[in-house]
């Protein structure tokens, strides 16, 4: 028999963040996240970890009564009930913000890692093993590094946190502001120094697109053998996504969303015709966010590289689209938004579950390293995170940093992340427009 659900316990937490710039604005001093823990009969606890707003925590909430009391290894019902329950909801949108709005997605991917984390401790089974047709495809998943313009936290009165003992480079500067082709290149150097990474991103929308692409060359300049990618979020108009990456093209692995939306054309087709006019290929975590996009995306070969991050597709949601690219001959990436350590490990495992070739994975955990939530979160080294082969997600709960995140996110009076607030401390009145640079006004 296998033991019950006890208990679904939501926990909004909060860690410290950088002034980290992208078209949506600057980070805040921190970022929300949401932790789902659930406790068996028999004393076991599984957990997942989301992004968090006041829509996913009253989603959750509404779900406890679907979940408690059902069987551990129930997970297919369980979650289809879920579904079923947020699909009243209706359609949702992700929006045009950097980072996907949506409600119902997140709620599920939530409950459905703490479901497969106790399914697999039930089973001695690690996640990886139980994700997709295939279960685990490597035992090691590369990462690339994402470098960040940074801005100058000095020009706030925000309370960002200061490197107190540094450790190594990456600790003296990673908050410091960063602007220049010169400073992303000390941020790559330091953060290759301490995790060794193979590739890079650079998150655009923030500067001109022609510096932006001076970076590129600078980092190209400092790293001639890495695999590059610059990502604006859809910032720039079609005509001027050619005209910036044309010169650039040679160094880059793929253009990560160069632009989107644009007048009457959808996302979709302004990528489409951006890959035909620079024989560039091209990724998403904008334009085929769901199944019914990814066929769109397909037929008009608008993408190489969808961007599954599990949090927005679900851990098996995320797998299948990296089954049907290996089937399709597309590749497999996952996008990431700050996180703490228990996302680090969901995205590990469903890495490790997606056959073929993959693209090396994004996170935002080099920003946040040296906060936890979790005992001993793993640990990116050489470029490569290890995926956990004790049963579950491998993950154990660290009850006082829970509470200490908990308690930080209860002192802050903001539920969801919010980027204009801290850019209006750079520029007066900021409002966020998805076709304006964040620092282009
Ligand atoms: O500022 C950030 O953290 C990023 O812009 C994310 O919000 C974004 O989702 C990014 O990771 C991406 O790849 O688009
Ligand atoms: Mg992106």
């Amino acid at each position: 028999m296998f033991p019950k659900i006890k208990s679904m316990k939501v926990v909004p937490v909060a860690g410290y963040d950088g002034f980290l710039l992208n078209l949506s604005g600057g980070h805040a001093p921190y970022f929300i996240r949401c932790v789902v823990i659930l406790e068996d009969t028999a004393g076991n606890k599984g957990v997942g970890e989301i992004p968090s707003s006041a829509g996913i925590l009253s989603g959750l909430a509404k779900c406890r009564v679907l979940v408690e009391g059902s069987p551990i290894n129930n997970v297919k019902q369980t979650l289809n009930q879920v579904r079923l329950m947020l699909a009243k909801n209706g359609r949702e949108e992700r929006g045009r913000q950097t980072f996907d709005l949506r409600v119902a997605v997140h709620v599920i991917t939530g409950i459905e890692s703490a479901l497969l984390d106790l399914y697999g401790q039930a089973l001695q089974l690690p996640v990886a093993d139980l994700l997709g047709q295939y279960g685990r495809q490597r035992d090691q998943v590369d990462v690339l590094g994402y470098l960040f313009l940074l801005g100058d936290p000095g020009k706030t009165d925000l309370p960002y946190i200061q490197a107190k003992n540094p450790q190594d480079r990456w600790d003296e500067i990673r908050y410091q502001e960063a602007l220049t082709p010169d400073a992303v290149v000390d941020l790559a150097k330091a953060a290759y120094e301490r995790y060794g990474f193979k590739d890079f991103k650079l998150k655009g929308g923030v500067l001109s697109g022609e510096d932006e692409a001076d970076c590129i060359r600078a980092l190209h300049d400092a790293f001639p053998d890495a695999r590059l990618t610059l990502d604006p979020n859809g910032a720039w108009k079609l005509d001027d996504a050619v005209r910036i990456l044309e010169p650039i093209k040679h160094l880059l692995s793929y253009a990560e969303d160069p632009c989107g939306q644009e007048e009457s054309y959808s996302g979709r087709e302004t990528m489409a015709e951006f890959k035909k006019r620079t024989g560039l290929a091209t990724a998403t975590n904008m334009i085929a966010t769901d199944f019914k996009q990814l066929q769109y995306a397909v037929q008009l070969n608008a993408v190489d590289i969808p961007l599954a991050d599990c949090h927005f597709w679900t851990m098996q949601g995320a797998v299948k689209v990296g089954e049907l690219c290996h089937e399709w001959g597309m590749t497999w990436g996952s996008h990431s938004n700050n996180h703490f350590d228990i996302s680090l490990a969901m995205m590990t495992h469903v890495a490790a579950a997606c056959p073929g070739d993959i693209t090396a994975i994004d996170t935002h955990w080099i920003w946040q390293d040296g906060q936890r939530i979790t005992k001993a979160p793993l640990r990116i080294s050489d470029g490569k995170l290890t995926v956990p082969t004790t049963p579950g997600l491998g993950v154990v709960l660290d009850e006082d940093r829970l509470q200490a995140a908990h308690n930080l996110y209860n002192s802050l009076g903001a539920t969801q992340r919010n980027d204009s607030m801290a850019m209006q401390f750079l520029i007066p009145g900021w409002e966020f427009d998805p076709k304006r640079p964040a620092l282009m006004r």
